[in-house]
């Protein structure tokens, strides 16, 4: 039974034992994944780990081998136009519209959805105003790129598929976009499902993180308790009385700290302490032995969902 003031709600997302082989090749190997309403969740990997398998499946694009999938309470190989009506994409290929004007290839996409959005407001959200009246074979990569995320988001999906969307976005043009994506999701309540290469982007914009090795989910939590997870270590830097530069990986940082201090004559020249980035946890995680050679679960911190994904952890080392 339900707990008094608390309902349940079904994850917007849910992927159960998520088989796909391409051929005799098992690409996917038993994916678990709950992804929840509002949530940005970035699905992490090495090049070739079934990343945008995964995600042209839940799309509805691809039909799976194996497993449970719902999304938005319904198995996408199932779906139809209200469902699909339901979500946008923002796929890795440029689709081929080359000859229309930007204006009205999105006033075009806005006749297919109940209750588009406004396509000028629209492209004064993705910084494309002043190109509204060019040729899409005259933008550049990255203004390409924004119409694309604008084609996503025209029809105001509840759940939206960013598959590397920052992908030849200059610094400025990623900015604004992890804006615009921030702002859909604390706003108007958007689920995103991101996958990136981009360490720093997913832990910019993910409440929670997955990390795809192998064909199945190595690892989910939020950033920080996923270098927990990893158990990776700090890094104390410092300038030796001698003038030697020293940098020393520990987990217990601050212990390190206090005994250079009790050692020292006086202050501790250039001394540093640089916790673990999201680039050494994916690191960790990728160069990790692979499921049953290892023991334990780490599980220490981690909340339901990324709980289930433990027994597929090993230890760090
Ligand atoms: N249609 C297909 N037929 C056969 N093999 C495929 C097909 N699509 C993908 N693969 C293979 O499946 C594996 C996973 O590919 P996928 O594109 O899902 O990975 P990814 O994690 O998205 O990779 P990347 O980070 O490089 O985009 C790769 O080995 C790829 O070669």
């Amino acid at each position: 039974m339900t707990a008094p003031g608390r309902t349940e709600v079904l994850p917007v997302i849910r992927v159960r034992d998520l088989a796909m082989a391409y051929g005799d090749v098992d690409v996917l190997r038993g994916v678990e994944l709950d992804v929840h309403r509002g949530e940005v969740f970035a699905l992490l990997g090495p090049n070739g780990a079934g990343k945008t398998t995964t995600v042209e499946i839940l799309e509805g694009f691809r039909k799976r081998s194996g497993g449970e999938v719902s999304v938005l309470g319904t198995d996408p190989e199932r779906a139809g136009e209200a469902w699909r009506a339901r979500i946008g994409l923002v796929l890795q290929s440029w689709r081929d519209h080359r000859r229309w004007r930007v204006a009205e290839l999105l006033t075009h996409f806005a006749d297919y959805y109940p209750d588009p959005r406004d396509p000028a407001e629209l492209l004064s959200l993705v910084g494309l105003t002043e190109q509204a009246g060019h040729q899409v074979d005259r933008l550049s990569g990255g203004q390409r790129r924004r119409l694309d995320v604008a084609l996503g988001i025209i029809g105001r999906p509840e759940l939206l598929f960013l598959d590397e969307p920052t992908t030849g976005f200059d610094p400025q043009a990623r900015h604004e976009f992890h804006v615009l994506v921030e702002r859909l999701a604390r706003d108007e309540g958007v689920t995103v499902l991101l996958t990136t290469h981009d360490l720093a982007e997913a832990e910019r914009l993910a409440d929670r993180i997955a990390m795809l090795v192998g064909g199945r989910i190595r690892a989910c939590g939020t950033p920080a308790e996923l270098a927990r997870r990893a158990a990776a270590q700090a890094e104390v830097r410092w300038t030796s009385d001698d003038g030697t530069p020293r940098r020393e990986r520990t987990a217990a940082p601050s212990q390190l700290v206090w005994e250079l201090h009790r050692h020292a004559a006086g202050p501790i020249a250039d001394l540093e302490v640089r916790r673990p980035t999201l680039e050494d946890t994916y690191l960790h995680m990728v160069h990790r032995p692979a499921d049953g050679e290892g023991g334990g679960d780490g599980a220490e911190g981690m909340d339901t969902d990324a709980r289930h994904d433990v027994g597929q952890q090993v230890p760090a080392t």
